[in-house]
């Protein structure tokens, strides 16, 4: 009787955020605690052998919207099996097999589980004649108009036979963070701002989103039979239907399994958004055989990967201050594993931004992890919570105590003099590997120098002495002289790096590259007018005034000085950069060359301007491969496979020459 009370519950409430996430577009829990309660539910109707008659396990989706039209697909549409495990994969194969009564290696295809909105596209004589949800895989809602607001989906097709295809509405990651660095309620995440913008009644509001669609499927054609899915999925591609670069066919589990394992790092890379992959038998006589369960096909299953978004607690907002005297709020969190790690922190941009994303200590938050950044906080759920307790905006600064000031959205502690944060990071921007390169440079040593030492301004570093140090903690002799031989040999020093190491804001190491490449020495860069700098190419408005008021400010001027006077001796190091192909590009070398050795090559593309780097990733423009070129190969091709944006072109040698 128990376990019927618990089942009935589980109905009621995996229904109840059915119906948020599949009407409302707006789900209460992450898919990863409504696949936990989905999981319990069908292992207690196994155990049960039971189920009860408004089960979600008995449905597709949720009921379409009275306020659309509706739509009755030609053929249904279906939900997906899922894995989350290898075994689980090992047993679905077997299961097949058996269904089957055939132990042969089947042919499996792979492809991304795109997690955004089902969409159901029909064309007639050629032409997008209706576009429809996947409501409960019966009936759905006609969203024509909103459809034709996605770019990807073509209007008219060269087949001229009646044809079903289905595919996913989903918006881009790339084009989410920038809708929401404009709009007051930012979108919480991919997948319901996709359905939100395809089930608006209003498809004007659809095209603000600029969404984008990959299909996989042909539901129906007339006058045509497909034997395998690759056929099908040639076909679509012929049709100039938008389709991912990514599908695999592989023979057997065994292989399957491998390449699930291949793709699982890259896959939060890509530019949309996945929650897995599915695989499907490729022989469509096969799937026939198979044919489909109450709600999903027996001939294919989803293999989950590990959420990268998940729901929290927030504990409490606390405030940092950085370099810049910037207060930045960072948020405590119920620790929550996403992606296979656990996390308690997470950003929260500035002060509006936690206006804007409205949320309050005490209650849930969307949690998302994408790449290898911090996690950050995308939105509360909006689901009444008790304890809710505004975040407070800071008045003080929490390190010094000082009356903060506001500009724009930041708020900052004025107190540059004297705020042991600020000074800190200062000094150990200022001795980082990109700035002025002063080794045993650590957050430690340069809390050590400020509390014992009170060094407080970066020219003081140039007045440690041996005796200072030596009789700090963690400082032996071998200890105190590498660090003053190293503070010493700073003092001839990069003009480039300098201009780094000097913390202006919005300058970074390439800006400051530019500026040290243009100007030539310190007193050009002092100098420059606004007009000038925004002819850089890089240098916009924004870092263009940052540059001319710090350069305007006494005090900044008074410390300049002061480091000058110490013997601190700056120097643009000749070599104009030519404008090249490469200028600005991030180039990766591999492999042996002919005509240059590592340096060589090395010292001539800075020369032309590129980044070199050591690893091969999406931002990087070209990989030059030599003989015997290895592993960042291999992950160069993998990337350009993989569909994710990218400008990565892969060069030979001899290409490469005739570049330059
Ligand atoms: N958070 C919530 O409150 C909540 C509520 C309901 C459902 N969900 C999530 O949705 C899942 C079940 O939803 P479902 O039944 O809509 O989808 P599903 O996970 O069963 O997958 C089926 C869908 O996958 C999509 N798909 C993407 N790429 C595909 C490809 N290459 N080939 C075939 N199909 C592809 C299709 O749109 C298809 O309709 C749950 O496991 C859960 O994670 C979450
Ligand atoms: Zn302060």
């Amino acid at each position: 009787m128990k376990k019927l009370d618990r089942m009935q519950h589980l109905v009621k409430q995996i229904n109840e955020y059915n119906y948020h996430y599949y009407v409302l577009d707006d789900p209460l829990v992450s898919d990863k605690e409504y696949d936990q309660l989905y999981d319990e539910l069908v292992r207690l109707e196994e155990e049960n052998n039971s189920i009860l008659p408004d089960s979600p396990t008995l449905r597709v989706g949720g009921e379409p919207l009275k306020s659309f039209t509706s739509h009755r697909h030609i053929t249904p549409l279906w939900s997906l099996d899922k894995a989350k495990t290898e075994e689980e994969l090992i047993t679905w194969d077997g299961r097949v097999k058996k269904l089957l009564e055939e132990d042969v290696p089947l042919e499996y295809v792979l492809e991304y589980k795109f997690d955004g909105l089902t969409i159901n596209v029909t064309y007639e004589e050629g032409q997008l004649i209706q576009a429809a949800t996947r409501g409960n895989g019966v009936v759905g809602e006609s969203i024509l108009q909103q459809v034709k607001t996605i770019k990807s989906i073509p209007l008219s097709i060269d087949y001229l036979g009646k044809i079903e295809v289905q595919g996913e509405g989903l918006m881009r990651l790339s084009v989410l963070d920038k809708y929401n660095e404009t709009v007051a309620e930012p979108l919480k995440n991919a997948r319901n701002a996709a359905a939100g913008a395809l089930r608006n009644l209003n498809p004007k509001t659809t095209a603000t989103r600029k969404l984008d669609a990959f299909c996989y499927n042909v539901g129906y054609i007339d006058g045509l039979d497909f034997t395998t899915h690759m056929e099908m999925i040639d076909f679509l591609r012929e049709n100039r239907f938008p389709v991912s670069h990514y599908i695999k066919l592989c023979s057997g589990m065994t292989e399957v399994i491998e390449e699930i394992r291949s793709l699982k790092d890259g896959i939060k890379d890509l530019d949309f958004l996945t929650d897995g992959l599915v695989i499907k038998v490729n022989d469509l006589n096969i799937r026939e055989k198979l044919g489909y369960t109450q709600k999903f096909p027996r001939w294919a299953i989803a293999f989950k990967f590990e959420a990268q978004e998940v729901t929290t607690g927030l504990m409490d907002v606390i405030w940092q201050v950085g370099r810049t005297g910037k207060l930045t709020p960072s948020a405590v969190l119920e620790p929550v594993d996403i992606g296979g790690v656990t996390v308690s922190r997470a950003t929260l941009n500035n002060w509006e931004d936690i206006q804007r994303k409205r949320v309050k200590i005490g209650c849930k938050v969307w949690l998302r992890r994408s790449n290898d950044v911090i996690p950050e906080i995308m939105g509360a759920i909006d689901e009444a919570c008790e304890e809710a307790q505004e975040v407070e905006k800071p008045e003080l600064c929490p390190a010094c105590g000082s009356e903060v000031i506001e500009k724009g959205a930041h708020i900052f502690c004025p107190n540059s003099l004297s705020c042991k944060p600020q000074l800190v990071s200062a000094i150990v921007h200022y001795g980082s590997r990109d700035a002025m390169d002063i080794e045993g440079f650590s957050e430690k040593t340069a809390g050590q120098l400020y509390e014992a030492l009170g060094i407080k301004d970066i020219a003081d570093l140039y007045d440690i002495k041996y005796e200072d140090l030596i009789s700090l903690e963690r400082f032996g002799d071998k200890k105190a002289r590498n660090l003053l031989d190293a503070i010493e040999k700073s003092k001839d020093c990069r003009l480039d790096a300098f201009i780094y190491a000097l913390g202006i804001p919005n300058v970074g190491r390439k800006t400051a590259t530019d500026l040290a490449n243009y100007f030539k020495s310190l007193e050009g860069i002092k100098q420059a007018s606004y007009e000038e700098l925004v002819t850089l190419s890089d240098v916009g408005g924004i870092v263009a005034s940052s540059i001319v008021d710090f350069f305007h400010d006494e005090k900044i001027l008074g410390n300049i000085q002061r480091l000058l006077d110490k013997g601190l001796h700056p120097q643009h190091e000749g070599g104009d950069i030519a404008e090249s192909l490469f200028t600005g590009k991030t180039v990766v070398v591999t492999g042996t060359l002919e005509a240059y050795n590592r340096k060589e090559i090395k010292e001539l593309l800075e020369k032309l301007g590129a980044n070199v780097s050591g690893s091969v990733s999406k931002k990087t423009d070209y990989l030059l491969a030599g003989e015997e070129a290895g592993s960042k190969l291999d992950k160069a091709k993998e990337i350009m496979a993989s569909g994710v944006e990218t400008n990565l072109t892969i060069l030979t040698e001899e290409e490469f020459r005739k570049m330059i």
